[in-house]
């Protein structure tokens, strides 16, 4: 349900009268969080969701980066703590991130990299209810292999791993064929840093969701065979008709 004074939408099989007197009915919306460690498979993982489920994949990491390349005031913000490789500030995150979510009354989604503290996470709980939130518990040993042969096209966010899924063709992103990059900070010297902040981090926003019910803890060295549990989970929290979001049904 999103509560922006207005909208009242999870849950809900409303109906909009449309063309040729047919209704639509609104399929039940879906909202869930992906959660893990740098590596853990939340990028690989939401993309197989997304195209499995045809949910809006929304990854805040993105975001930011759109914001700052359009120059926004938040954007602009951002970038001050981004170029310092500090995490953006909770309001400024909220900022940039609520409005957006407030645009998605309409549609079912799933959000990677948002909330990464545990104010951020109860903003979003008052914006929004979660159905569900996953979360990767995947060994250290892992996340080092992992990161060291990470290549990512940054345009698009699209990840790519030397020997798990390479590229076509080496160096370049399978759909633009522009260069990929390696982030710095997936170096091994910066990885120790990022986990224990991120064990810091996420260890009160894990105790809030699994307060709540919503949380599910996945752990292995493998993606593809984390993927067949969740996408068994996933296909029973969501109902085929909202693979679409909306479906059109004759309706006297
Ligand atoms: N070898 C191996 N690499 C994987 C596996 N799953 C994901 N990767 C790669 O590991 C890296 C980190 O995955 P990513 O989805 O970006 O993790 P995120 O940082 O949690 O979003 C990427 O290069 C992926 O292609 C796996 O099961 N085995
Ligand atoms: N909730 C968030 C999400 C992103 N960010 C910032 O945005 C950057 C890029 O986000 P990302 O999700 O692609 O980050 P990494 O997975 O590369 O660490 C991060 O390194 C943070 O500086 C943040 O501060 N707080």
């Amino acid at each position: 349900m999103l509560r922006n004074g207005t909208a009242s939408v999870r849950n809900d099989t409303d109906t909009v009268r449309g063309v040729a007197g047919y209704k639509w009915r609104m399929a039940k919306l879906f909202r869930a969080v992906i959660m893990g460690p740098p590596g853990s498979g939340k990028g690989t993982i939401s993309e197989r969701i997304a195209q499995r489920f045809a949910l809006t994949r929304l990854s805040s990491g993105d975001f930011v980066r759109e914001n700052i390349a359009a120059n926004t005031d938040a954007g602009v913000l951002a970038k001050t703590y981004i170029e310092r490789g500090l995490l953006v500030p909770d309001h400024v995150m909220t900022r940039l991130l609520l409005p957006r979510l407030e645009e998605m009354t309409r549609h079912s989604w799933l959000m990677d990299g948002f909330p990464r503290t545990l104010a951020q996470a109860k903003a979003l709980n008052s914006t929004c209810d979660l159905d569900l939130v996953i979360s990767l518990n995947i060994p250290y040993e892992t996340l080092k292999e992992r990161l060291s042969d990470r290549w990512i096209h940054p345009a698009s966010g699209r990840v790519y791993n030397m020997g798990f899924n390479p590229p076509h063709v080496q160096g370049r992103d399978d759909i633009s064929g522009e260069p990929l990059i390696q982030h710095d900070d997936d170096k091994p010297e910066a990885l120790v840093a990022r986990l224990r902040h991120y064990k810091d981090m996420a260890k009160p926003i894990i105790d809030l969701y699994k307060s709540k019910g919503i949380l599910h803890t996945f752990s292995g060295t493998e993606t593809d065979r984390i993927w067949p549990y969740i996408n068994s989970l996933l296909s029973t929290k969501i109902p085929s008709t909202s693979q679409t979001d909306t479906q059109r049904i004759p309706m006297p």
